[in-house]
């Protein structure tokens, strides 16, 4: 089975877990994207959704989903998005696409965190895949120098501004034994808007999709 394939199962899956009448919080990328496409055929259930990016709240709009402000809406009942790295313990490095930190308010205001992934997204371990942090432009320089004396190796992702109009710094090389604290002593660094890691808060059912259908992990 191709990752698009189980990408798909798990879109499809995350359907069961809405109820009628909700607003439901939705995430960024490729699997999002799936996501969105099922949620178009339900769309008449539910209430409306709350989007992690400029780029979900077009692919909704353009199905006809009614996209509301979080702030109009209070806390959500659900939230679904993708992973770019996920644990068995449900801790997630996000931020391939630049939506990090929309998707870590969203996922904050949401009661439930369902994260869709095909399964080579599942790893022991964090950090194989560098670690997006969402950077103030004016201290893109300092930030970078705190990461390296954190053990990485910072590149700034050329060319990407991310909606919120600052920079993303892919870490490569990061030791994450502790991946809420780590989450937490990058936070910490001045410049810092947010980080990729996904672990204080990390999901409540993890998705995966592969040649065996799909297989649920919970928190
Ligand atoms: O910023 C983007 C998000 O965190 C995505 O959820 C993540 O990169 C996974 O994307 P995809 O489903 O395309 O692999």
């Amino acid at each position: 089975m191709s990752p698009e394939q189980a990408k798909q199962l798990v879109a499809e899956a995350a359907i069961a877990y809405l109820e009628w009448d909700w607003v439901v919080g939705v995430g960024t990328g490729s699997t999002a994207n799936l996501f969105i496409d099922e949620l178009a055929k339900i769309k008449r259930n539910i209430e409306g959704t709350v989007a992690s990016s400029e780029a979900s709240a077009e692919r909704l709009r353009s199905h006809g989903i009614k996209v509301y402000e979080l702030n109009d809406v209070g806390d959500l009942p659900i939230y679904v998005d993708g992973a770019d790295e996920a644990t068995k313990h449900l801790d997630l490095i996000k931020g391939g696409g630049a939506a990090l930190t929309r998707e870590k308010i969203v996922a904050a205001a949401s009661e439930k965190f369902i994260c869709i992934v095909d399964d080579s997204k599942l790893v022991d371990r964090l950090g194989a895949f560098p670690l997006p942090v969402e950077v103030i432009p004016m201290a893109k320089s300092y930030v970078a120098r705190q990461l390296v004396k954190l053990g990485g190796n910072p590149v700034l992702r050329e060319g990407v501004v991310t909606d919120n109009g600052n920079l993303i710094i892919d870490v490569h090389h990061l030791q994450i034994d502790n991946p809420a604290e780590v989450e937490r002593t990058i936070n910490q660094i001045a410049g810092v808007v947010t980080n990729g890691l996904f672990a204080q808060r990390g999901a409540d059912v993890l998705l995966l999709g592969g040649s065996n259908g799909v297989r649920t992990l919970t928190a």
